[in-house]
């Protein structure tokens, strides 16, 4: 698998060495002109619920190119450009967003849908539509609805198959056009494109890209393209997929993506670890008895099915998103904010965790999971998991580090748990009450609270557990948090670690080893993986819940 290792260097002589294509050269791209963001995969689950969605929302706050910029500010090497700073307005953090602020005109934009399934226009509008108005940013009023008629007015839909010559080359004159009618005489052309797709058609997609939708080299500009996790199935194959994408893409054009490290608390880890005091001397095995990182879904794969099952939860959730929130609680202080220290301190955790053991797992599948007709009857694939991941290093040796990820649960939740050990010499007799915990809640209801004991208000001297609160609704009223897609990241370095943890567990699993265990739909799971987690030192609190304070 390629290294991103000299990120910046790397990507320029990658340019230099595809000879004289200059669809291929970064460095001296105009940013104006017209852009097209092609969306292949369309008719999909994740371009309804996330990928237009959050094009929306960046169009609504007239930073529609923001995605864009973004890529191009991880391509300079910059930090990634946070750049919607929780209000209205793209605020150009980075140089590069600075540079083009007010060059970029929304009406330059237009948005194409491709995928296999025969709709029209409007009928790829109809599906969207209600996600847009749907999304956690939005207020629902009338002028919302004329801003989402807008918005749908820019999205073309066009169907075709995904290694097809027919449907690739209508997609480019379709591109084509938009690009002469909107290019003014110096403007350059840009085409990204989205594969918001399962993994095993990115090699014939990005092949029929190369071959018949490149941007025209005499308008300049730039061909991009986004990848959706899980990259491959396993290690052999995400290498297998990167030479091949590989071959046809340089470096400087592919993105791939972790939603998870879009969310708002998961960015907020760094600053939250590394910027405050408080953390600073705790963040360790004295002090720490368990971390979980906790995913829940209280729906099943809907209609999904045909991808789910040839991936399963690991694939789907663990190995990327949990693992990604697992590397910013575990690593050490990076050297800076750039995108490489950050990535080498990540890789360092990575490379520490010990091989996964058979007993520390428990895999679960829900009830009815294989009724969807695009299962297979005899599935092994698992919609839940809890691996205990231990980490053999002088900061966390002894810490088990517990991820769990779960489709078709009792709610939909994700966040990240840290018990601390135990008082030493307690004289309240503490244990009655329940340890002290730092919780994130990644979502719904961003969160950060911390369980802790003090004296029951009253005249006796009697202990309870409470907690300090940072609920963001309440003390960030009015702000908008941007959603995840709307900021991305990732790197191959990262992917290949993270692959080398999971591999011999998923062939285990794919080899019918290592079996789930069925669980009701709307359970906790497998009542086992609540037996691990206590068999990992994890003490729940009982009679304690957390209530989200109202507004
Ligand atoms: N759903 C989500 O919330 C998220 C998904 N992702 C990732 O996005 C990618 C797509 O996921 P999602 O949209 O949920 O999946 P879908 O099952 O909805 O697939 C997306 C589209 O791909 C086409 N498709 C599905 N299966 C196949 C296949 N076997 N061969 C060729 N085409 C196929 C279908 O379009 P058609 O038949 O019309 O061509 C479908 O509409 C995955 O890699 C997933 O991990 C990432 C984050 C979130
Ligand atoms: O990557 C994926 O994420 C979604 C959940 O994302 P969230 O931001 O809503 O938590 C999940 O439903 C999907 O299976 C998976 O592919």
């Amino acid at each position: 698998m390629e290294s991103n290792r000299s990120s910046t260097e790397g990507r320029r002589s990658s340019v230099s060495s595809e000879g004289d294509d200059p669809s291929l050269d970064n460095t001296n791209v105009s940013e104006t002109g017209s852009l097209s963001i092609i969306v292949l995969g369309a008719s999909g689950d994740l371009a309804k619920k996330k990928t237009f969605p959050a094009l929306f929302n960046l169009y609504q706050q007239e930073c529609l190119t923001t995605l864009v910029l973004i890529i191009t500010s991880l391509d300079e090497g910059a930090a990634p450009c946070i750049s919607l700073e929780g209000t209205t307005r793209c605020r150009g953090f980075c140089g590069v967003c600075k540079s083009l602020m007010g060059f970029l005109q929304s009406n330059e934009v237009h948005i194409f849908g491709y995928a296999r399934t025969k709709i029209s226009d409007d009928e790829l509008r109809d599906r969207i539509r209600g996600h847009l108005l749907q999304s956690k940013n939005s207020s629902s009023g009338s002028g919302e609805s004329e801003d989402a008629a807008k918005f749908l007015q820019l999205v073309k839909y066009i169907s075709g198959a995904y290694d097809g010559e027919e449907g690739f080359r209508l997609l480019d004159t379709a591109i084509y056009e938009h690009e002469v009618s909107k290019n003014t005489q110096d403007g350059s052309s840009r085409r990204l494109f989205y594969l918001a797709l399962p993994p095993s058609v990115y090699p014939s997609v990005c092949r029929m890209i190369k071959l018949f939708c490149m941007n025209k080299s005499d308008l300049g500009g730039w061909t991009r393209i986004v990848v959706e996790k899980p990259f491959g199935k396993d290690l052999k194959s995400a290498e297998a997929l990167s030479g091949q994408i590989g071959e046809l893409f340089g470096e400087e054009q592919i993105y791939r993506i972790d939603h998870y490290l879009g969310k708002e608390l998961v960015q907020n880890l760094l600053v939250l670890r590394f910027a405050n005091r408080f953390f600073y001397p705790l963040w360790n095995r004295d002090n720490i008895d368990s971390i979980q990182i906790v995913f829940r879904e209280d729906f099943g794969t809907e209609g999904r099915g045909g991808y789910f099952d040839e991936y399963g939860i690991i694939r789907d959730i663990i190995q990327n998103h949990l693992i990604q929130v697992l590397c910013l609680v575990a690593m050490e202080k990076p050297v800076s904010l750039t995108p490489e220290h950050i990535r080498d301190e990540k890789v360092k955790v990575l490379q520490s965790v010990v091989p996964i053991k058979d007993e520390e797992v428990v895999l679960g599948q829900y009830e009815g999971y294989k009724d969807d007709p695009t299962v297979p009857n005899d599935s092994n694939t698992p919609t839940f998991a809890t691996v205990v991941l231990r980490i053999h290093n002088e900061r966390w040796e002894g810490v088990p580090f517990v991820l769990k990820a779960g489709k078709a649960l009792n709610s939909r939740k994700a966040e990240i748990r840290v018990q601390f050990k135990e008082v030493p010499g307690d004289i309240f007799k503490c244990k009655k009450q329940g340890r002290n915990e730092f919780v994130i809640r990644l979502q719904p209801s961003e969160a950060m609270y911390m369980k802790l004991t003090v004296k029951q208000p009253g005249l006796e001297m009697s202990t309870t557990q409470s907690e300090l609160d940072l609920s963001y609704q309440q003390r960030y009223q009015g702000v908008q948090i941007p959603e995840a897609y709307e900021r991305l990241i990732l790197d191959t370095d990262e992917l290949k670690e993270a692959w080398e943890i999971f591999t011999p567990m998923l062939h285990r699993i794919d080899d019918g080893k290592l079996k789930p265990i069925l669980y009701k739909q709307g359970s906790r799971g497998p009542v086992e993986a609540d037996e691990l987690l206590a068999k990992a030192g994890y003490m729940q609190t009982h009679g304690y819940k957390w209530v989200q304070p109202n507004l």
